[in-house]
C-alpha cells in the first residue's frame, strides 16, 4: 500500500517519526513535506497529499498539523477524499470501519505521550465494515457530485 505523509511546522516532528515506523513495515512512502520546522501554511501541505489520494498514486494519506482541523477542511475538497482528524484509538478505528476515511488527520500537538505509531498502524489495517455504512457514504458522494454540478452551473 502507498502512504503519502505531509504536515505544517507544528507535526514535522510526528512526519518524520511516522515516516520512519511505516517505512519499517514495508509501507511505501510519499513525503510531501514539509520538511524543516520553519512556520509554513498548512494548506499546501493537504493539497499535495489529497491530490496523491484523489488520483489513486496513494491508497492513504496521512497529515498532521497542531490539531489536524485545518488539515481535514483542506482535504475533504477533493473529489474522493474522506478526511477527518482523529486523536485515539477509538476514533482511528471507527473512522475505517464507518466512514472509509482514506486520509487520516493528526494532532500533532495534542497527541502527548500516546503511541501514534500504534494508532497509524491500527488505521492502516482496519477494514470498512461496508453495508448500511457504504449507503451512507454512497449518499455523501451524491452530495458531492450535485454541489460540484451546482457550482458549475453558477460559474458560467
Ligand atoms: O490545525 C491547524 C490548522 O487548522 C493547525 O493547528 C496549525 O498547525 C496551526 O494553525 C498553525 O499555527 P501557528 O501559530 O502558525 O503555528
Amino acid at each position: 500500500m502507498r502512504v503519502a505523509l505531509g504536515s505544517d511546522h507544528r507535526g514535522v516532528q510526528v512526519k518524520s517519526r511516522l515516516i520512519q515506523a511505516l517505512q519499517q513495515a514495508k509501507y511505501e512512502v510519499f513525503d510531501e513535506g514539509t520538511l524543516g520546522d520553519q512556520s509554513v501554511d498548512y494548506p499546501d501541505f493537504a493539497e499535495a497529499v489529497a491530490k496523491r489520494v484523489a488520483s489513486g498514486e496513494a491508497q492513504r494519506g496521512i497529515l498532521i498539523c497542531g490539531t489536524g482541523i485545518g488539515m481535514a477542511i483542506t482535504a475533504n475538497k477533493f473529489r474522493g477524499v474522506r478526511a477527518a482528524p482523529c486523536y485515539d484509538e477509538v476514533m482511528v478505528e471507527m473512522s475505517r470501519r464507518h466512514n472509509d476515511i482514506n486520509v487520516l488527520c493528526l494532532p500533532g500537538d495534542l497527541i502527548g505521550d500516546r503511541s501514534i505509531d500504534d494508532m497509524v498502524l491500527r488505521w492502516l489495517q482496519t477494514e470498512f465494515d461496508g453495508g448500511r455504512h457504504a449507503d451512507r457514504l454512497a449518499k455523501i458522494d451524491k452530495i458531492e457530485e450535485q454541489t460540484t454540478a451546482t457550482q458549475d452551473i453558477s460559474s458560467t
